[in-house]
């Protein structure tokens, strides 16, 4: 079991007794990994893939399970996922349940019934990935908020957000989709495995984890107002109606550009020029469909 410690404000570290029980009461015999970087829960989950575990369980929000993701992505060892972070957009995608006690009994389940669904992952140079990988407005707020040493929390959103508002212009990127070349200005870049990022926007509503392709949105150049004013439509996933928004579909996307960099699961993945493939089937997952 990983447990990202940062996780939801404590969310994931007070939910760890209760995963333990569950998993302890359906036979199963849990080891918590005591990891305290990204790096070291990753080295860890990765030995413990190695010894044969029969599968790990990442407790926390996507961070979490992208940790977990470097380990069992490409190695048949299932993941599950105990939605606890601020986003769980991976959990939201798979059909996890929203408590993790209800998430910790579904994956206990599936592991003694020896039921595992396979999904794709996106993998970005050596790094897997899950959920959307984003390039543009929102990886530049990212990497801010990421800079910012106050202030704490969400709020650091915020003030990334508004600063980056500020300086909005579209950005010229060129665009390879399954060899198909264009160069375009755009706001941002979505790649989407799945359809959910930052905490529940839809920004690539029909994207299928088990499609063996990626929904790719790009949204073009847009003023500032126009901005603000559509991104609540990003819950709904209605902002593909916008004029300025286009929807695509490709295996393998590459991203060319000048000082922009990508995330993925809200993790930093790589900075452009950056290959993105869609890896069919590489992601095997317990406790979803709920
Ligand atoms: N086992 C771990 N040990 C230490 N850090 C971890 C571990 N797992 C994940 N992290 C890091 O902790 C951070 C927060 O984790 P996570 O995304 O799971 O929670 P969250 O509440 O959704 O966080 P946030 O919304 O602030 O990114 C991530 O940047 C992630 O890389």
């Amino acid at each position: 079991m990983l447990v990202s410690p940062a996780a939801g404000r404590g969310r994931a570290l007070a939910a760890t007794g209760t995963v333990l029980d569950v998993l302890r009461a359906a036979g199963l015999t849990p080891r918590v990994l005591a990891a305290t970087t990204r790096a070291a829960a990753e080295a860890q989950a990765a030995a413990a893939v190695g010894a044969g575990t029969a599968a790990v369980v990442a407790i926390g929000g996507d961070g979490a399970a992208h940790a977990a993701l470097q380990a069992v992505a490409g190695t048949g060892t299932p993941l599950a996922v105990v939605p606890a972070g601020t986003g769980n957009d991976l959990a939201l995608a798979l059909g996890v349940p929203v408590d993790p006690r209800a998430a910790a009994e579904a994956a206990a389940a599936d592991l003694r019934a020896g039921e595992v669904r396979t999904v794709d992952a996106g993998r970005t140079g050596q790094r897997w990935w899950a959920t959307v990988l984003c390039c543009g407005f929102d990886s530049a707020v990212t990497d801010r908020a990421n800079r910012l040493r106050w202030p704490r929390g969400s709020r650091r959103y915020d003030v990334a957000i508004l600063a980056e508002l500020a300086r909005l212009r579209p950005r010229e990127l060129t665009l390879v989709l399954d060899g198909e070349l264009r160069t375009v200005a755009v706001t941002l870049v979505a790649v989407g495995n799945t359809a959910w990022y930052g905490g529940g926007m839809r920004v690539c509503p029909a994207a299928d984890p088990a499609d063996g392709v990626f929904d790719v949105t790009v949204v073009g150049p847009v003023s500032r107002r126009e901005l603000v004013r559509t991104r609540p439509r990003l819950t709904a996933g209605t902002h593909v109606e916008h004029p300025a928004v286009t929807v695509h579909r490709a295996r393998r996307v590459e991203l060319v550009g000048e000082g922009l960099t990508t995330y993925a699961d809200g993790e930093p993945v790589a900075p452009l020029p950056a290959v993105s493939v869609c890896m069919p089937g590489a992601l095997s997952v317990v406790g979803t469909g709920r």
